[in-house]
């Protein structure tokens, strides 16, 4: 299976919109969902010491996929939290937000401590920043980036362990370990990086066509499964 660089994953998502005529919405949905079962295979509700999850959530596509994520897990025996500090004017995320309000989970924007979190919830879901990210992460995102990096809780990765470099994995001023990365589309070459986590592959919506023409070499889903264990 191929490890795709930074351009040729922002080249297969402008494909995807552009030549295939998806638009944001259905594939974030696809993605956030696949997100939620991988999830749900992965760390069972039981499994955990309580079944609230914390879902930090991006100002990007990244943080779509978490809001989506977030309803999908509500519907599963989760109780989602959601962190989402920088919000967009655009419709999709007022919506996506308003959805999971509607549901009764909390859109918080004031960064929850470390102490909080470690009491209060079982899992965390890093959808902070996703193949578009280049470090360094900015000052507004650093205090939860410090809980993230101190946290003994296990930590979902949607796509991209957050503050890695997309290419190079982890830096020196950000080194989030994720136990758990969620690769959307195709695996990303930070993915080689990872220590001791379990790896799923989700976004199940390519295309053959554009799979063999970046030479993507896809594993095979079962069935009718969202998400493949990669590792
Ligand atoms: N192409 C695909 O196949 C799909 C991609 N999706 C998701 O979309 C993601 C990519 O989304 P985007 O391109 O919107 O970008 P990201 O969500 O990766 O991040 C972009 C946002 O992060 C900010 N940012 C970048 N560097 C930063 C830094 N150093 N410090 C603080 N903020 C920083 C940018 O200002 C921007 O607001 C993927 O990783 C995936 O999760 C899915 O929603 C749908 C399908
Ligand atoms: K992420």
């Amino acid at each position: 299976m191929k490890y795709l660089n930074q351009h040729e994953a922002i080249s297969v998502d402008e494909e995807l919109f552009n030549e295939y005529k998806f638009s944001v919405d259905q594939l974030m949905e696809l993605a956030g969902l696949s997100c939620a079962h991988a999830i749900a295979e992965a760390y069972t509700p039981d499994s955990l010491k309580t079944n609230k999850v914390l879902i930090c959530c991006g100002p990007g596509n990244n943080g779509g996929d978490g809001l989506v994520a977030a309803r999908h897990l509500s519907l599963m025996s989760y109780e989602p939290y959601i962190y989402y500090p920088k919000r967009t004017e655009k419709a999709l995320f007022a919506n996506l937000q308003h959805q999971a309000e509607c549901m009764g989970i909390t859109v918080a924007t004031e960064c929850p401590t470390s102490d909080r979190v470690e009491a209060e919830f079982g899992l965390i879901v890093d959808a902070l920043f996703g193949f578009s990210f280049k470090p360094p992460v900015r000052d507004s995102f650093k205090p939860i980036m410090e809980v993230l990096q101190k946290s003994t809780l296990p930590i979902v990765s949607v796509d991209i362990p957050s503050g890695w470099d997309v290419e190079l994995g982890p830096q020196s001023d950000c080194d989030i370990k994720p136990a758990c990365l969620i690769s959307l589309t195709a695996p990303k070459l930070c993915a080689k990086h990872l220590v001791n986590a379990k790896h799923y592959l989700g976004g199940r919506f390519v295309p053959k066509t554009l799979e063999e023409k970046y030479a993507m070499n896809l594993p095979t889903y079962k069935g009718r499964d969202l998400f493949v264990r990669l590792n």
